[in-house]
């Protein structure tokens, strides 16, 4: 029988310095940092986008790991970018049993959170700009543009384990915004979404958006997954990515995949 995704990350030695990443498919991501604790942001565990959009928005790739199953980490964190169906996901988060974890969200999240029952003392709202920590992690709300669709939608830097991931969120290209990132931080990993719809970048921008950042390594997300809301073009994503920021090691990870970031 094949080790189950979390217990494989559960049981990954990880030397000092290093942070397991592993994709969940859409823009989630479980991340495991040198002293064994855990964060998770944005995962979408469940069918809530079919049930309340409809079959555009039918997960074409199974649920790989059950939110049960995270309960058995003992999460340090869970961030949510902003309240879409497919980055806050009320089902998963019910389903979950361990109410030891704070959420670090925007307030639109918060509040969804609180209609779920899930107390103030737990919930973090966070605006651009905002910074927060549990345990070993460090968090900075950072710019995202979801336009109308989503006003308080932030992207997170997330530091752990020396290192320093930069998750975007869902939000459009914006040339100014991606070079003070640059000034702001050294990021070893960056994580950005390429499908190119509801405002967010496509392929060409989120390699110009690479460029612009100038990561050490780059992952594309936000394809794959949900017929009417993900796509992209991610060979061509890698393709210009390497080609426009040849200084940046570009990555594809399959959903399941664990990768350990030096
Ligand atoms: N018919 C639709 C289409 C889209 N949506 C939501 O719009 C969001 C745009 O960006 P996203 O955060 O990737 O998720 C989308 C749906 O939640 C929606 O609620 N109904």
């Amino acid at each position: 029988m094949r080790t189950s995704i979390v217990e494989q990350l559960r049981t990954k030695e990880l030397a000092r310095g290093q942070m397991a990443i592993c994709s969940l498919g859409q823009a989630g991501f479980i991340l495991k940092a040198d002293d064994g604790t855990f964060a998770i942001i944005d995962p979408y565990f469940s069918d809530y986008c079919e049930q309340t959009i409809g079959y555009s928005f039918k997960r074409l790739m199974p649920c790989l790991v059950e939110p049960e199953e995270v309960d058995e980490i003992g999460l340090s964190a869970y961030l949510i970018t902003h309240p879409h169906e497919d980055h806050f996901d009320p089902i998963g988060i019910r389903a979950m049993r361990d109410t030891a974890f704070p959420f670090f969200a925007p307030s639109s999240v918060v509040n969804q959170l609180g209609e779920l029952g899930i107390g103030g003392d737990r919930c973090h709202p966070l605006r651009i700009g905002d910074e927060a920590s549990a345990g070993g992690w460090r968090f900075e709300a950072i710019f995202a543009d979801h336009g109308e669709l989503a006003p308080d939608a932030v992207g997170f830097i997330i530091r752990a384990s020396g290192r320093t991931i930069c998750h975007m969120g869902d939000t459009c290209f914006n040339a100014e915004e991606w070079a003070k990132l640059n000034r702001r931080f050294d990021i070893n990993l960056l994580i950005l979404p390429i499908n190119g719809k509801f405002g967010n970048m496509n392929e060409a921008e989120a390699a110009d958006t690479v460029a612009l950042v100038a990561p050490k390594k780059a992952i594309p997300c936000h394809f794959w997954m949900l017929p009417g809301n993900s796509g992209g073009d991610v060979l061509e994503f890698l393709r210009l990515a390497e080609t426009r920021a040849p200084e940046t090691d570009v990555l594809l990870l399959t959903q399941g995949e664990i990768y350990v970031l030096e």
